[in-house]
């Protein structure tokens, strides 16, 4: 049995961990930690072997030290962790020799899309995302927005036509926010769990990818399958596609 240690276990994603593990095979839960509590102390009398982490990012930061010294092996979904933070934690992961996955989506059809992002990006140079989430969400733009971007920028060969240079913003933010040189859009609303389109535009055609999470179960077969892969992983795995 894989021992697991929940973050954030009262939250609306650590919650649904609980009860996707508790229902998975090969796998207990051990520990259910929430703010205040002491991480370093909860993993040790729990004999976590790994830490799920669903909070906010500089909670995010800090569990992923403690778990990483402690000898735990984080699987993380928390969104907003920026390229230092990633830098700070691949060196960790070395110091301490235990590995860590950062995912910014769990959810199969998620990656798929970012997948089918990078492909046309090769072809279709001028894209633009909008992400659609849950008025609740704190982060913008999502951790899957920033990812998508960034594989699209890695992927893409031609050049994107530049916007007009009279172009200027008479309400500021109207135009989106630039990721790797992708604009972003964040629309938070009740009525959505998680969406994201990916538009790219060209000559006379236009190419949309859309993925909606319609609940949170969504996440979990990836959380799952995260855990039950954990013991294979090695120093920082960014993004859950690297296990598929
Ligand atoms: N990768 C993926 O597939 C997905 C990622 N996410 C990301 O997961 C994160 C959480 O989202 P969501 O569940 O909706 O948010 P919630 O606000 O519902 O849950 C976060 C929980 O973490 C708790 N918390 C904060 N700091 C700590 C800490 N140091 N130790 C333990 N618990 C802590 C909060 O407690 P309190 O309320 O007391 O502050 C709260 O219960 C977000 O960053 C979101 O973007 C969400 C869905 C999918
Ligand atoms: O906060 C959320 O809900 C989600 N956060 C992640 C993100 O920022 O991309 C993943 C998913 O979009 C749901």
């Amino acid at each position: 049995m894989i021992k697991v240690a929940v973050t954030g276990a009262l939250g609306r994603m650590g919650s649904e961990v609980v009860r996707a593990v508790q229902a998975a095979e090969g796998m207990e839960i051990v520990a259910q930690i929430e703010l205040g509590d002491n991480l370093a102390d909860e993993l040790k009398y729990s004999d976590a072997q790994v830490m799920v982490d669903f909070t906010i990012p500089a909670s995010a930061l800090a569990n992923i030290r403690t778990a990483l010294a402690s000898k735990v092996i984080p699987i993380v979904g928390t969104s907003g962790l920026s390229p230092a933070d990633l830098d700070e934690i691949r060196g960790l992961c070395e110091t301490h020799q235990t590995a860590c996955l950062i995912a910014p989506n769990f959810a199969i059809g998620a990656l798929l899309m970012m997948q089918f992002a990078a492909q046309a990006a090769k072809y279709l140079p001028d894209v633009e995302i909008i992400e659609l989430h849950h008025e609740k969400k704190v982060d913008a733009p999502s951790g899957t927005a920033v990812k998508t971007a960034q594989m699209i920028a890695a992927a893409r060969t031609g050049t994107p036509i530049p916007r007009p240079e009279t172009a200027f913003e008479s309400h500021a933010g109207a135009t989106g926010a630039e990721v790797d040189g992708v604009p972003v859009h964040s629309v938070r609303l009740p009525g959505f769990v998680a969406s994201q389109e990916i538009i790219f535009g060209a000559q006379g055609q236009r190419l949309s990818l859309r993925h909606d999470s319609l609940d949170r179960t969504s996440f979990m077969p990836g959380v799952v399958l995260a855990i039950q892969k954990s013991a294979s992983l090695k120093g920082l795995t960014y993004g859950l596609e690297n296990l598929l």
